[in-house]
């Protein structure tokens, strides 16, 4: 193990490690290490892990493309523990490893996002921030999200409390900023990595669209309070759009945060799933709303084009000169 352990510099949302306060740590060199939450919300996260990882009815695939892979749990030293003793840490890969200028999206799934059976205080504080939110009315909320444009190395992160009030609009806004090189407000947005990050083969589209189709059959577990992660690389993205090539390759979509799930009882996950497709019909929007403007721009070139050689041809009939036109 690494002795380089420090708070993750890409972490957008969560606990957050300080001088005084537990919170996850990488080792720079492909773990990430999470502090078991207090009370038996850690144990609930790690017990989950272990489970999930040796069950035989999660398909192998799901397992590998959508969730950090688990390593166990281990004590680490920790300054900020009660009495400063070794604290247990889930150890999982760090997601966003092997990206330069990662950007980075939490997005919490699920209109609602307590378990059943919670303590009414507790049901009663999420049910605020469900409200408050755009859980209740879209099925899920942006957490976090961090942004690096590839053009000057800005980057763009909102603060917690302007992302909690955010109505769908924002998040139509929020989504499309994730993939755009430019910040700046209303027409700004260029949306120029659509394409690439959003759209394509290994893209977020696609990912989620895979995922979605384990959600409509899957009946083990039900993911109260869990996110998808999105991350990718800010120089690769950007490269593959100038080059008009679709997803850059590393294009991440996993769930994280199991301290709130559920046994399935045989029932599928309808909350996660109406979460889940929400969140594509809103970045299914985006994709073909570029798409469509891609296409648009092909029309204009292919209609300047023709009218170019209808001009042509014209002055030529006009000239009494029936010679066939080069092609220009
Ligand atoms: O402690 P709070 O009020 O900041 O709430 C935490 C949430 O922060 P938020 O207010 O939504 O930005 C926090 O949300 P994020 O991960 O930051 O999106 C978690 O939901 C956390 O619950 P747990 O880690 O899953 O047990 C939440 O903790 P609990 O409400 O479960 O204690
Ligand atoms: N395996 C991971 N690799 C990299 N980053 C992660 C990983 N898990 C979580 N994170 C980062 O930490 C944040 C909080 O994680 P989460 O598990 O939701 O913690 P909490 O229980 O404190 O809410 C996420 O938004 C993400 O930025």
């Amino acid at each position: 193990m690494a002795s380089d352990l420090r708070p993750p510099e890409h972490q957008v949302a969560g606990h957050r490690a300080s001088a005084d306060k537990l919170g996850p740590l990488v080792d720079g060199e492909g773990l990430f290490y999470k502090p078991l939450q207090a009370g038996e919300r850690g144990e609930h996260e790690a017990a989950f892990y272990a489970a999930f990882t040796a069950h035989p009815a999660v398909p192998p695939r799901v397992r590998g493309a959508f969730f950090p892979r688990f390593h166990g749990t281990r004590l680490l030293p920790a300054p900020a523990s009660p009495g400063g003793a070794p604290y247990p840490h889930i150890v999982l890969d760090d997601l966003l490893a092997g990206l330069q200028s990662p950007c980075v999206a939490d997005v919490k799934i699920g209109a609602c996002t307590w378990p059943p059976r919670s303590p009414d205080p507790y049901v009663a504080k999420c049910l605020a921030k469900d409200r408050e939110t755009t859980s209740a009315l879209l099925g899920f909320r942006v957490s976090g999200v961090r942004v690096v444009d590839a053009r000057d190395g800005d980057v763009w992160r909102p603060d917690r409390s302007e992302l909690k009030g955010m109505d769908a609009a924002g998040v139509h806004r929020v989504l499309r900023r994730y993939v755009s090189t430019c910040g700046g407000s209303g027409d700004g947005l260029d949306c120029a990595l659509a394409a690439a990050v959003y759209g394509g083969e290994g893209g977020v589209l696609a990912q989620l669209r895979e995922l979605k189709a384990w959600f409509e059959v899957q009946t083990l577990y039900h993911f109260y309070s869990a996110s998808i992660l999105f991350g990718y690389d800010a120089n690769a993205a950007a490269a593959a759009a100038a080059s008009s090539s679709s997803a850059p390759g590393g294009v991440r979509v996993k769930l994280v945060d199991f301290a709130h799930v559920d046994d399935g009882e045989g029932v599928i996950d309808h909350n996660f799933l109406g979460g889940l497709c929400s969140l594509i019909k809103f970045i299914g929007d985006i994709v073909a709303e570029v798409t469509e403007k891609a296409s648009n721009i092909v029309y204009l070139q292919m209609s300047h084009i023709k009218r170019h050689q209808m001009e042509r041809k014209s002055q030529v009939f006009e000239r009494g000169n029936f010679t066939e036109l080069p092609v220009t």
